[in-house]
């Protein structure tokens, strides 16, 4: 029943899904023209496997029956069986065409389909951090602190978006200023190292205001991400305070490194669940001069645009952009691709 060939499009109605560890969104295409059905958000934990969850709020509750599936996951597609990152759901596609009537079932990964988001965003939803020109018909990159660090690339070539995740989000951070050298040896590592995902994510933004209390002798009074950032926001906390300022230094430093490996001229795009929540802090002046901080290619930088992406449900648009339009895309089909086959 696997088929690795790349021949025709996925046939019409097909479902997207966006199947994060804690959420999951599905909606309906009923063709290339058509806006997508909406279905109300699932939480993973409220349904014990995935074709429940799209039995129960998608195929029982819409008049149109989808003949195939486009799903982007968080976690490594390798295989028949695909555990997700951070929740007990498996992936059968196999069972999925048995039991759910699909013809045909493509899973990509999540910051894929980010990735492929942010080559269709309409202006409306993204919100540009600096005053650089506008964006090349270039390479982009798409960076996205959630409870994880996401990170993809987006290269145009030959009149086509080809994403390519990775694991960027696991790279080294070193210090760079005297106040990182006082904090850096407080930061929680892992098997020694500070990956960027150590501090720019949920739990980063508490190892990053744990180590300043730490640094400065004071007891931490704050434990959840988003309490941190809400203080760091209004002002109230003066160890938040530095603790989103130094998010934003410490993600345009990440972020201008990979616009540096992808010559990213098309702009650098954050995603995530935590970038949206912190926009004031971002239009500071410290994300930008981290992001151009990068000699000898600083004026080079400062020519790059960069942008929180504002789209609610961001990778399902760009899923129902590539399921419009697949050739425009080059997403590789092999080893993830299943078709019934009569
Ligand atoms: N206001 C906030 N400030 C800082 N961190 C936050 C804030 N709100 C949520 N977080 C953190 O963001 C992380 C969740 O990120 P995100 O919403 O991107 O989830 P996700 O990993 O994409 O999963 P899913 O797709 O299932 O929602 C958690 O670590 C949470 O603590």
């Amino acid at each position: 029943m696997l088929d690795d060939t790349r021949s025709e499009d996925l046939p019409f109605p097909i479902l997207i899904g966006d199947i994060g560890g804690t959420n999951a969104r599905f909606s309906i295409l009923a063709d290339a023209n058509a806006d997508p059905e909406q279905f109300p958000i699932v939480q993973t934990a409220n349904f014990p496997t995935i074709d429940d969850a799209i039995r129960t709020i998608v195929l029982e509750k819409s008049p149109l029956k989808p003949r195939s599936a486009i799903l982007a996951v968080a976690g490594p597609i390798d295989g028949d069986e695909i555990d997700l990152t951070n929740c007990n759901w498996v992936v059968r596609p196999r069972n999925m065409i048995q039991n759910l009537g699909f013809e045909d079932v493509l899973v990509v990964n999540d910051f894929e389909a980010q990735a492929l988001a942010v080559a269709a965003l309409p202006e409306q939803y993204r919100e540009k951090l600096g005053a650089s020109g506008e964006p090349h018909l270039a390479s982009r990159v798409v960076l996205g602190p959630g409870t994880g660090l996401g990170v993809a690339g987006l290269l145009h070539a030959r009149d086509t978006w080809f994403p390519v995740p990775g694991e960027g989000g696991h790279v080294d951070v070193g210090p760079r200023s005297e106040r990182d050298f006082q904090i850096f040896p407080h930061l929680r590592r892992i098997e020694g190292r500070v990956s960027a995902e150590e501090i720019l994510s949920g739990r980063g933004v508490v190892n990053i205001y744990q180590a300043i209390c730490a640094a400065d002798g004071i007891a931490p009074t704050l434990t959840l991400p988003a309490d941190v950032t809400a203080h760091g926001l209004d002002g109230s906390n003066p160890q938040a305070v530095e603790t989103l300022s130094l998010l934003a230094t410490y993600l345009g430093r990440v972020a201008g490194d990979m616009a540096l490996i992808f010559m990213a001229r098309g702009g650098v795009y954050l995603a995530g669940g935590i970038s949206q929540k912190i926009i004031p802090a971002l239009k500071g002046p410290q994300f930008r001069a981290a992001f151009e901080d990068k000699a000898p290619h600083s004026e080079l930088m400062a020519t790059i645009p960069t942008y929180v992406v504002t789209h609610p449900q961001a990778a399902l648009a760009g899923l129902a952009s590539f399921a419009r339009m697949p050739a425009a895309y080059g997403i590789s089909m092999d080893g993830r691709r299943w078709r019934h086959q009569a």
